[in-house]
């Protein structure tokens, strides 16, 4: 049995970096994730002039609940979707300022609108240099009033956490009616979090209602990411091993730890206590039909580990996965087709016919999920190697050695 340490989470750490510097005090984030996407998020917030003091385990982070420091700055939101569309939004609630917003060429092209629009419908002064609804783009903020928006979250939820996240910034409130969501765990993560921040969200049925008024500073432990996690299920899976994650139980907050549930359809022996999840298999995994709406970063996990199923592995419901950090639909099917395997797809759907996959080099796309998906499948096609490793910075820059210490350390 192998037990493995998971850094913390991108999604928890973004969040938690955004509450803090809203709350009143400082807050203490206990094991925050180290990567490309939170030294980025950490790096926005200095710019705005919050004051975040990093030690190797914990950072401190000043509260500043009238907003960023400064009055004039320049963000760079680097790749990370989640301070893309998060930064811009703390910086709207500022009183007076203007701040501008750019990011990585995929953040770029990676959609906006709805939630700049509903910005625009709350009064927020907000100017696109290029394409609407896209980066770079420039706030004149002015303060936010609230009031009622309608909002189509279908192609992210990170427009939703983002505008719940904002509510208790403005003056009256807000009250958002969503018509579409996506990705739907994630804003049980952000209500939970909101509501460690000392702010409850009421919601009935699609509507959420978010009082005016008062974070509170905390220290706040960050569990470890269940995205990544999932590489370490699925290897164990796939290679007849046993799993074992420390921090992420039954309570869990991230919805991706629903992963295992799909490797315990295929086959796995799936165990959980309050406090760890634990996979074990002999190895052998029957193929299944399986919608992934909800926990779509594990999509390219399992693609990658399919062709070793008995049976057709068939992901529906999966259109959003198209404008991540790359079209990982097509990606995840470029990489399978080069390996020899049959794979079809569709709009939202891509079905992986079982096969032996020979190594070949995968086209990463710059996509740290890509890279992290096929190391799973490279373990049973031995050769296999990347035409850009290092894109794992973005949520995970140490997982080369992690990977091979683990797949080393649970060998035989
Ligand atoms: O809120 C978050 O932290 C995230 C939400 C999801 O995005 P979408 O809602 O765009 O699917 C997920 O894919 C992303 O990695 C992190
Ligand atoms: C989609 C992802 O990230 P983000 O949307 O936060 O850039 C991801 O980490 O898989």
């Amino acid at each position: 049995m192998t037990v493995i340490d998971i850094p913390g989470s991108k999604s928890v750490t973004a969040r938690a970096l955004f509450l803090a510097a809203a709350a009143d005090g400082t807050t203490t984030l206990l094991r925050p994730l180290h990567s490309d996407d939170t030294e980025g998020f950490t790096e926005g917030l200095t710019r705005l002039g919050y004051g975040v003091t990093r030690e190797p385990d914990r950072w401190h982070i000043e509260g500043r609940p009238a907003g960023p420091a400064v009055t004039d700055a320049e963000v760079h939101c680097r790749d990370g979707a989640t301070t893309a569309r998060f930064l811009p939004t703390l910086a709207a609630a500022a009183s007076r300022g203007t701040y501008r917003f750019d990011a990585s060429a995929q953040m770029r092209r990676r959609p906006l609108a709805p939630l700049t629009e509903a910005l625009r419908t709350l009064g927020v002064d907000l100017r696109h240099e290029g394409a609407e609804g896209h980066h770079p783009l420039t706030i004149e903020a002015s303060g936010v009033k609230g009031g009622e928006l309608t909002l189509d979250a279908g192609e992210s939820s990170q427009y939703l956490t983002a505008l719940l996240m904002l509510g208790p910034l403005t003056a009256e409130g807000l009250r958002i009616d969503v018509t579409e969501l996506v990705s739907a765990p994630y804003i049980e993560i952000t209500l939970s979090m909101m509501r460690s921040f000392g702010v409850e969200v009421t919601r009935e049925g699609n509507t959420f209602t978010v009082p005016s008024g008062g974070y509170r500073a905390t220290t706040y432990a960050v569990e470890p990411d269940a995205s990544t996690a999932s590489y370490f299920f699925a290897a164990a899976a796939l290679t007849g091993r046993e799993v074992t994650v420390p921090g992420l139980g039954a309570d869990a907050l991230q919805g991706d730890l629903r992963f295992t549930e799909v490797l315990r359809r295929m086959g796995a022996d799936v165990r959980t206590t309050a406090d760890a999840t634990t996979v074990r298999s002999s190895g052998r995994l029957s193929g299944l039909t399986v919608n992934m709406r909800d926990i779509s970063d594990t999509m390219p996990t399992l693609a990658a580990i399919a062709p070793f199923a008995t049976s057709p592995v068939r992901i529906e419901d999966v259109a959003n996965t198209r404008v991540k950090e790359c079209d990982r639909l097509e990606a995840c099917a470029q990489n399978l087709r080069a390996m020899g395997i049959t794979v079809h797809t569709g709009p939202d759907w891509i079905e992986i016919h079982p096969g032996t996959p020979r190594p070949t080099e995968i086209v990463t796309h710059g996509d740290h999920r890509i890279v992290m998906s096929f190391a799973v499948a490279g373990l049973r096609a031995p050769g296999t190697t990347y035409d850009d490793p290092g894109c794992v910075r973005k949520t995970f820059p140490g997982f080369h050695a992690a990977f091979a210490e683990f797949t080393a350390g649970s060998a035989g």
